[in-house]
Parts: C-alpha cells; structure tokens; sequence
C-alpha cells in the first residue's frame, strides 16, 4: 500500500484557504471576512477523481516564508517538511485572490520558487467581477508555469477542476518547476505586477461605494462613534430580543419541572431531576436565546468586513496602551470565549504584545459570564428604561463589557511598561473587501456556536452540577435544620465564606465560586441547585434562581457578585491555553494571580461603596 498523499492549501491570508479546504473536505474550519483567521494546521480528506484518498491540509495565511509570527511559522514548517509528525507535502494548492491579485502574486513567487508541483486556485472570481475585472486564467497560467483554476469557495464553483488538477499535479511534478523567479521584495513586486496586468482582459473603476463606505467608517470621529453604537445596540438587544425567547424556555423547564413533580413519587430520583437537573442545568439552557443573539451579531460583524475596519479604529486607543490594532481581533474574539482569542494572539509578530495580549485576553467578557450577568441583572436592576429605546438592564450589561475593555486595557499599559516593556509597534493590515454575509453561513455559525453551549450545558455543566447536588443532598438534615447547613457543600463553604464575607458574598455565592472553575456558567446552576435543594417547601421550590436571588440579595452584595466575575479568571481551560501558548507555568500563574487579586479587590470597593452609597 502506498502512503497517503499530502496536498497543502498555501497563500496570503483571508484568500479563501480555509473556505476551499470546507468546501473540498467537508470540513467546518472557520472561515471569516478578515485576515489571520486560522492560526493551526487543519487536515482533512479528499478523494480525487480516481477514487484515491488525499491529505489536504489548510495552514495559517502568510505573506512570506520569513515567518514574523508564530502561526505564519507554522506555514512555513508544514511546507518545508520542518513540522514535526508530518512529512512534506508532495502537491501546494496556491490561493490567490482573484481581485487582489497583484498583492498576492508577492507571495506566490516566492511559493513556485520551491519548484514543487503546485496548482493554483484563482480563487474569488465573484468579487473580481463585482469590481468590474475582468481575468485572464490561461495568461496568468503561461507566466506562472502552473495550472490556473477559477474558483468560487463559497459557491463550490470550480471545485471538480481544482481537484483533477490536483490529481494531476502529482504525475507533472518536473514540468511544473521550471518557473525562476526574482529574489528581492522590490523584483517580486514589479514581477506582480507585470503578471497581474498581464492577466487582466479589462478593468472598469467599480470601488466607489466600497470608498465611501469606508470614507464614514474610518473616519476619525464618526467612525468611533459608529462603532460604539453598534456595540451599545448589540447589548440592548441580547436583552431586548432575548426576552420573549428566554421567558418561553424558562416556563417549559417550570413546567416540565411540575410535571415530574406530579407524576413521580417522592424521593431521590425525583429531587435528582427536578433539583439538579431542571433547576441546575435548566437555569444554564434557558441562556440559548443570549447567546444565539451575541453571536449573530458578532458572525455578522465577521464575515461582513467590518471587524479590520474595528480594529484600525481601535489602533489609536490600542497604540495608547502599547498594543497595536493587531491585539484587537484576538480580543474581540474573546467576547466569544478566551480560548480562541488567546490562540488567535498567535497572529501578531512581537512576542511582547502577544504576551500581553494573551495576559489580559480573560479580561474580555467571554459568552460564558453572559448567563451569570444576566440571571443577577435581571434579579436586582428593574427593566425601567432610561430613555427611548434604552433599558436598564441592557445598559448596566454593556457597563459591564465596557468595565473588562477598560481593565484589559489599564492592565496591558501597565503590563507595557513593566513587564513587557516595549514601544508600541505599528499596524499594517489590509482591509477586507465587503461582503455581504450569507445566509447559509451564517445559520451554520449559530448552529455551531448553539451546539457548543448546548453541549457544554449537557455534558461539563451538567456533570459539574450533579456533583454538587450531592454534595448539597448530604447528609440529610435533621427537622428544623436547614439543608444547606447539613450537606457537605454546607460545610466547604463554611470553610471559604469568610475569605469572601469582607467583600459582601454570601454562603451560597461563595459555595457556586468553585465549581464555576470549571465553567463559569456553573455559578449559575450551582446557585439555582443550591436554593432549590435548600428551599423549605414546595412553593419556593418552584421558584426559578433569579426570582430566590431578588429576595435574598441585597443590591451591594449582588453588584459585588457582578464585579467579580468581571476580573476573575474562573475558567480551568483558559489557564490551560495560556500555558500552552506560553510554553510554561510562569505566565498563567501570574495571570491566574493578578486576576484573582484585581477580583477581590473591586468586588469589594463595589460592596463598599454601593453599602456606603445606601444601594
Ligand atoms: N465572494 C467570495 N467570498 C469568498 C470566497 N472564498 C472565500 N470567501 C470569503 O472570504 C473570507 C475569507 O475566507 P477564509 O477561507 O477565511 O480565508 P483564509 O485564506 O482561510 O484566511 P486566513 O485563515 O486568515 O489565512 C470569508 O469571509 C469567506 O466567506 C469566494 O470565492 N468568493
Ligand atoms: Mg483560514
């Protein structure tokens, strides 16, 4: 039997890679409308013509082989056989943006320079059209040397073409690299752009509107304030919108709950569905509706082009704090969950800001703190509204998000000028074109992202949860005792309850702060078990969490609870990354530390003064 044979999808970033090796595998990698998205090697499958399996794999985009940054140094180990594991490819698919194309043809050289059997994929010819360009494959062919296949990734349009040339790149291997090429960046470019305008049958002048968009969006002071509406409204409505959904999920687990009550017997099974399940996992589940909300905005602002043109805007407020724009995207995409913000720092070349990158990325509000904001705003704010449109709830939740920008972004200028001291480098990233997204993919975004928190609720939350129920059912509690004092749990949050009492905390928050290592939506289902396990009749039983956390919470001790979950690094898997990344201990302890430290700290200036204020 013969070894597999290995095929590498190589190019600029945000060329397509990604959306051909889904679109020729099957596969769900990421695919988003700005550069640096893959950050790893994916592999995945594809079966040629003949019936024979290939290894494709899609790597990092890249601007050159003298890697700057550490997912460009991935490219260049994969392509170079350097990368540990895995043998040399044998085929390079070669993405070029059609509408790009004296950009990527730089690049390009310097790949068919390697004189392996390359084909290339001139892909995006849609948008090269919508430009007004008209293009030239078999002159672009004739140049390079290799074969030239039109491709649409996003339409699967010349798929069955890019694949027979694959096919058959492997048999020409010595044909294909006759192709000697220029050595200097100055001689690639001029050879760029004598290729690209050899290639070109005509151009018509069609960026005008995309100009112009670009002239309001960038602009220095409109721009930001676009910007910080956009986010203001995204916050409105994860609450707005979510409401009628929320309220709809949270009434079939009540009343599903009750139906369980009524038909089964009294005793261990029944409070183990009822209290651990229902009320535990339940409480988590009933966040779908946030969550689904927080990403379609956020896929939207992905795939639409808009997310580069944040981060220019942010350049300047970054570049304050020694950061550049580079750290923006791995921060914005930690809004989704640090994990792969801090690997997305991989895209940025000084080691420095990608350390203090990677430090205060847990800063960023994370989905998963979504449902702990949400079950205590919607426990102790009212739903007033401060002006037209504007509700209470939605503003003291964007208070919130703002309160962990503002943190990451004292703790990196700090962390610049100590411990990874460095001026500011600068920021070069080009702009995507616009796009307008598509629907399918965006229904598939929302279903992954759906799926993932679904998941995590069915499979660690609920693990999590069940865990403690037991511990929170035993020992039973004598008559008149409460359960909460009898259990286990009663006792381990005796132990750690009066570290926290100085900052407000009760038993029972205390009690939800460990588990929710292990995810922070834990905090809420441990408190929605805990009350419902503690609770003395069946009425109270009934009671949802946020409904027991307005009676029993004072204001000052539920902001405290809010100020906490700002800063706290509660998330086992985030420390895990971050040692990873970081290649030690060292850094993670000093993130885990620093943060632990700042969390206690404003949860308790937040506890004292809102006492002080009368709160
Ligand atoms: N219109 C159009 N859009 C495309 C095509 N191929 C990819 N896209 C879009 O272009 C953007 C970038 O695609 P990706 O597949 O993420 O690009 P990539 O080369 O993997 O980028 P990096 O991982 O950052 O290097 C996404 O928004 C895709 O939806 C195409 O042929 N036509
Ligand atoms: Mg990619």
């Amino acid at each position: 039997m013969t070894r597999k044979r290995i095929a590498a999808l190589v190019g600029n970033p945000n060329a397509g890679k990604s959306a051909l090796f889904n679109a020729l595998t099957g596969a769900r990698q990421k695919i988003a409308n700005y550069p640096g998205v893959t950050v790893e090697r994916k592999a995945g499958r594809l079966t040629l013509p003949s019936g024979e399996p290939l290894e494709l794999i899609d790597l990092p985009g890249s601007y050159s082989f003298d890697a700057a940054s550490p997912d460009e140094e991935v490219t260049r180990k994969v392509v170079h056989g350097e990368f540990e594991g895995e043998a040399t490819p044998e085929v390079i698919v070669l993405v070029v943006d059609a509408a790009n194309l004296e950009q990527h043809l730089v690049f390009a050289q310097e790949v068919l320079e390697l004189g392996r059997p390359t084909v290339v994929a001139l892909n995006m010819i849609d948008l090269a059209e919508r430009d007004g360009l008209t293009l030239d494959p078999a002159a672009l062919s004739a140049a390079l040397g290799v074969p030239v296949i039109p491709t649409v990734a996003v339409r699967g349009r010349g798929l069955q073409e890019l694949t027979a040339a694959i096919a058959e790149a492997e048999t020409h291997a010595a044909e294909d690299a006759q192709w000697r090429g220029h050595v200097t960046l100055p001689e690639r470019r001029l050879v760029a752009k004598h290729m690209a305008r050899g290639a070109t049958l005509s151009a018509s002048a069609r960026h005008t509107i995309e100009n112009g968009i670009d002239r309001v969006l960038l602009n220095p002071w409109v721009g930001p304030v676009i910007l910080f509406g956009l986010l203001f409204v995204i916050f409105q409505a994860v609450f707005a919108w979510a409401t009628p959904f929320a309220d709809a999920l949270d009434g079939a687990v009540g009343a599903i709950s009750g139906w369980v009550s009524g038909i089964m017997p009294e005793g261990f099974i029944r409070d183990f569905i009822t209290e651990g399940v229902l009320a535990g996992v339940g409480s988590v589940v009933v966040f779908l509706p946030q969550i689904v909300i927080l990403f379609f905005f956020i896929l939207l602002m992905e795939a639409s082009g808009y997310m580069a043109r944040a981060a220019f805007l942010m350049d300047r407020l970054m570049a304050g704090v020694g950061l550049s724009g580079k750290s923006f995207i791995p921060l914005l995409s930690s809004f989704a969950c640090a994990i792969p913000g801090i690997m997305a720092a991989r895209s940025i070349p000084d080691p420095k800001d990608r350390l203090t990158t990677i430090l205060v990325a847990p800063l960023m509000t994370c989905s998963a703190r979504l449902p702990v904001y949400a079950v205590i705003i919607a426990a102790v704010i009212p739903e007033t509204s401060v002006g037209p449109g504007i509700g209470l709830q939605g503003l003291v939740l964007f208070a919130l998000y703002l309160a962990g920008i503002v943190g990451a972004l004292v703790v990196a200028l700090v962390l610049r000028n100590t411990l990874a001291k460095g001026a500011a480098s600068g920021f070069i990233m080009e702009m995507p074109r616009y796009q307008l997204p598509r629907i399918k993919d965006l229904a598939i975004g929302l279903w992954q992202r759906a799926y993932v928190f679904l998941r995590r609720a069915g499979t660690i939350i609920f693990m999590v949860t069940i865990a403690l129920w037991l511990l929170l059912s035993f020992p039973k509690a004598e008559p008149g005792e409460s359960q909460l004092d009898a259990s286990v749990a009663g006792m381990v949050a005796d132990g750690l309850h009066p570290v926290l009492e100085p900052i407000g905390f009760n038993r029972e928050m205390s009690l939800a702060l460990i588990p929710a290592m292990a995810a922070r939506e834990v905090a809420v289902s441990a408190l929605a078990t805990t009350y419902a396990v503690d609770a003395e009749d069946e009425d109270l039983a009934a009671e949802g969490v946020t409904d027991r956390i307005a009676a029993l919470w004072s204001l000052p001790t539920a902001l405290a609870f809010l100020a906490w979950f700002v800063f706290a690094p509660q998330c086992i898997s985030t420390i895990a990354v971050a040692r990873r990344e970081t290649n030690g201990w060292k850094w993670p302890t000093f993130m885990v530390v620093y943060l632990f430290v700042l969390a206690y700290v404003f949860a308790g200036l937040t506890f004292w003064i809102a006492t002080a204020l009368g709160l």
